[in-house]
């Protein structure tokens, strides 16, 4: 059966990959397209491509005027909370890509697509090979107790921890044994030193250039320590297959489901 889909972000870095994929997927129909300053414009041209036929939408209201079945996020950590909320008040079920969402905001989104009898998928990174580090981490974590992650990415982006880091913390936590280090309330100098405590795990974030996105799972046991990390390149093609996975699957549920790695069964 054929997914008709709106993109919004659809002139981003990811964005503009998903134009290209979903016009592409035999199953899938691009239906409606946001981004503000291209406006007006056909949007497989704005995303350099040949015509399409299809006039990109400047505010999410218009976007979402057009019929479709699910709405993708790809904008900004700023605006998708409300684009999520007003795409299930509006009936649609939700692929959120966009990083920023705390663990709260998810609750939210959980309860407003439960009373909507939507689904949600949300996954902080959609590519495979990151999902499979997030696999490996919860695997590790119900055999060593402490463990801390490390986010690196460019001087540029602009929410902190990454969606990746946040997620994968979020998701240790609950699976996690008690840590054998210092709590962290305890120590001497300045507790920033430890990273942010998401749910129960510290996170370190870096952001310099020459950075794209990377992320490091770090388990230490008395005498041996083992690292699990993933380093996303420059282009944003590894998100694409596990973003229009998530299309596929977002009608199967009501309510939100967190992770790629949890479709990958
Ligand atoms: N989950 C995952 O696997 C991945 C997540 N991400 C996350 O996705 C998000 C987008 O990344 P990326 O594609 O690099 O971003 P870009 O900045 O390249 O693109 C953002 C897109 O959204 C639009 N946009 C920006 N701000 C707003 C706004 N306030 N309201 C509506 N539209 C807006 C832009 O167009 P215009 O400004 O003209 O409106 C553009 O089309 C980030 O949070 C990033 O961290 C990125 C890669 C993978
Ligand atoms: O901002 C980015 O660029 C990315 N953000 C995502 C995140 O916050 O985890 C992941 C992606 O690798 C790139």
């Amino acid at each position: 059966m054929n997914i008709s889909v709106t993109l919004l972000g659809a002139t981003g870095w990811v964005g503009k990959e998903l134009v290209a994929a979903i016009t592409a997927a035999p199953d899938l129909t691009l239906a409606a397209a946001m981004a503000r300053q291209a406006a007006g414009q056909d949007v497989g041209l704005a995303t350099g491509g040949a015509a399409l036929g299809l006039t990109v939408a400047g505010s999410l209201e218009e976007a979402l005027a057009i019929p479709s079945d699910v709405v993708i996020d790809y904008t900004a950590p700023t605006a998708v909370k409300g684009h999520a909320l007003a795409a299930i008040a509006a009936g649609r079920a939700v692929v959120v890509g966009t990083s920023g969402l705390t663990g709260e905001d998810y609750t939210e989104i959980d309860e407003a697509a439960r009373k909507a009898g939507v689904g949600v998928i949300a996954a902080g990174n959609y590519s495979i090979t990151a999902a499979l580090m997030q696999r490996f981490a919860l695997l590790a974590a119900r055999h060593v107790a402490d463990v801390e992650v490390i986010d690196y990415a460019s001087a540029k982006k602009p929410d902190v921890p990454s969606g990746t880091a946040r997620e994968l913390a979020e998701r240790l936590s609950q699976v996690r044994m008690e840590a054998t280090s210092r709590p962290v309330g305890e120590l001497i100098g300045p507790q920033e030193s430890r990273g942010a405590t998401v749910g129960r795990t510290q996170v370190h974030s870096v952001r310099l250039p020459g950075f794209v996105l990377s992320c490091e799972v770090l388990f230490g046991a008395p005498d041996e320590r083992l690292s699990i990390r993933h380093d996303a390149g420059s282009s944003a093609a590894p998100y694409v297959a596990g973003t229009l996975l998530a299309v596929r699957r977002v009608r199967e549920q009501i309510g939100l489901r967190r992770g790629l790695d949890t479709l990958l069964d």
